[in-house]
């Protein structure tokens, strides 16, 4: 196969930079209509007809010759028989990396809390774990056991009662190493369905899918499209589409190294992004070099072709504090911070998913087995969503326990609010348990 790269070259000193950057960054198909309004459908579809339109549907986009929803549905004696269908060394690497997220994630876990005030007042929180997850497992392009680890260990680790997994195997091709993970991870349901019907079914329920509280997980952009859309009837954890990564480089690390960090993350998806920012201006061209020098080598060329030529850059900076600038601006899903001393320029970091410090530490490694969760948020949505973790999978409740003298107390501010806002039946509810202090 021949591959070309034209990846695109950016200038941060040109008057149109931003308006360039703002395009680049733009993934046209998230506001695609026809995408929209077919997953619009396909929910629509899930929701009249359950298990028969998820039948139909893994017919048509998946290529499975199901004939019904049993065909969809692994027990949990086919994830343990999973696990001696594998390699003694991928079963030891999915179990250092589970051992690895679960440490990680043990740190996340939050404890209900509560304090006294002098009257005899309780106040605190009581924090629940979820029911039900569902996780979404993408599997269409490339199958992801990480996948499963990074969704399922917090949702244990959280306490979930029942942790219920999708995962699409096109033209049934099952991957052995995503159901040893889930028996690894203590998944208790799998599903094999994809796309925009998974989401549907985990958030409204069919007659063999249950009806989970939430839906995590990352997916293509019929996955997130979904999300969004059944927000509300579901939590969500939030957008996590097409993988992307920015590295940010003084130019002093193997050009080669580089290249490759970048191909790591267009390598998922002809939509992904892979980003490099550099003050160093012959650096750029060092690892444009290594681009077209590595391409050929890569098994997924045409993939990583795509990616780097419809949705990558090179972008030269005037100094890194240009650079940072420019990555709080993209707000990406990665960041490298492939330079001399990324202690130094981490207080400046605002936005991104995950941060990855100093030339030796690659992506790659936060991918599988370094601990941090790998699903992350993307498109920019690092300026408000933070990783997947626990927290996504406890909630809270606020715990209100009043004294008599408490609630005495705050009878009176109640009452004046209340009478405020012309409420006199809250006022009136707080008044009564105001004492009388001539008694
Ligand atoms: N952010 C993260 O943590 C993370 C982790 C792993 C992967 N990813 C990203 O997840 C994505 C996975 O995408 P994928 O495609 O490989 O798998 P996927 O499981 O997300 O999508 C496959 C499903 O898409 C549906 N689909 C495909 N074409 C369709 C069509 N024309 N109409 C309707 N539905 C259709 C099918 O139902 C299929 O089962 C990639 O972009 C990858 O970069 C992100
Ligand atoms: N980089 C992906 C998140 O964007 C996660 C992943 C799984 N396997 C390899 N990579
Ligand atoms: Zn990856």
């Amino acid at each position: 196969m021949t591959t070309s790269t034209a990846i695109a070259r950016l200038n941060a000193a040109d008057p149109d930079f931003a308006h360039h950057l703002d395009h680049l960054l733009s993934w046209e198909s998230v506001s695609d209509d026809s995408v929209n309004q077919r997953v619009l459908d396909i929910i629509k579809a899930v929701r009249a007809r359950g298990d028969a339109a998820l039948v139909d549907f893994t017919r048509q986009f998946d290529g499975l010759d199901v004939q019904s929803m049993a065909d969809l549905i692994l027990p949990r004696e086919r994830l343990e028989l999973a696990l001696t269908r594998i390699t003694v060394p991928q079963r030891e690497a999915l179990e250092v990396a589970a051992a690895r997220v679960r440490s990680y994630h043990e740190q996340q876990k939050q404890d209900s809390w509560s304090y006294t005030e002098a009257d005899g007042t309780v106040l605190g929180q009581k924090v629940t774990p979820l029911d039900r997850a569902g996780l979404y497992v993408p599997g269409g392009k490339a199958s992801y056991p990480s996948s499963v680890l990074m969704n399922a260990i917090p949702a244990k680790v959280a306490g979930v009662t029942e942790v219920v997994m999708v995962v699409p195997t096109p033209r049934g091709e099952i991957n052995e190493l995503v159901l040893a993970a889930a028996c690894i991870a203590g998944v208790d349901r799998v599903f094999t369905i994809g796309g925009a019907q998974a989401v549907a079914a985990l958030a409204y329920g069919t007659e063999s899918v249950p009806k989970v509280d939430k839906v995590v997980g990352p997916g293509n952009i019929y996955v997130a499209t979904a999300k969004r859309h059944v927000f509300g009837q579901v939590g969500i954890d939030m957008i996590a589409g097409p993988s992307e990564i920015l590295v940010v480089c003084d130019g002093q690390t193997d050009p080669d190294w580089i290249a490759m960090d970048l191909f790591s993350q267009a390598e998922h998806d002809e939509d992904a992004q892979a980003i490099l920012v550099s003050p160093d201006a012959e650096f750029l061209d060092k690892v444009a070099a290594s681009i077209d020098k590595l391409l050929p080598t890569m098994e997924r060329a045409e993939i990583i072709e795509k990616s780097i030529n419809g949705r990558g850059a090179l972008i030269l900076v005037q100094d890194m504090e240009q650079a940072i600038e420019v990555a709080n601006r993209i707000a990406p899903e990665h960041l490298e911070l492939s330079v001399a001393d990324p202690q130094a320029w981490l207080p400046s970091i605002r936005h991104a998913g995950a941060i990855f410090m100093g030339r030796h530490t690659s992506e790659a490694l936060g991918d599988y087995c370094a601990g941090p969760n790998h699903v992350l948020p993307t498109s920019g949505t690092a300026r408000f969503s933070s990783p997947l973790g626990v927290y996504d999978f406890q909630k809270r409740s606020s715990i209100i326990f009043c004294s008599p003298q408490g609630a005495s107390e705050l009878g009176k501010t109640a009452s004046v609010l209340a009478r405020g806002e012309s409420l006199s039946a809250h006022a009136r509810s707080a008044e009564y348990r105001i004492l009388d202090e001539g008694k």
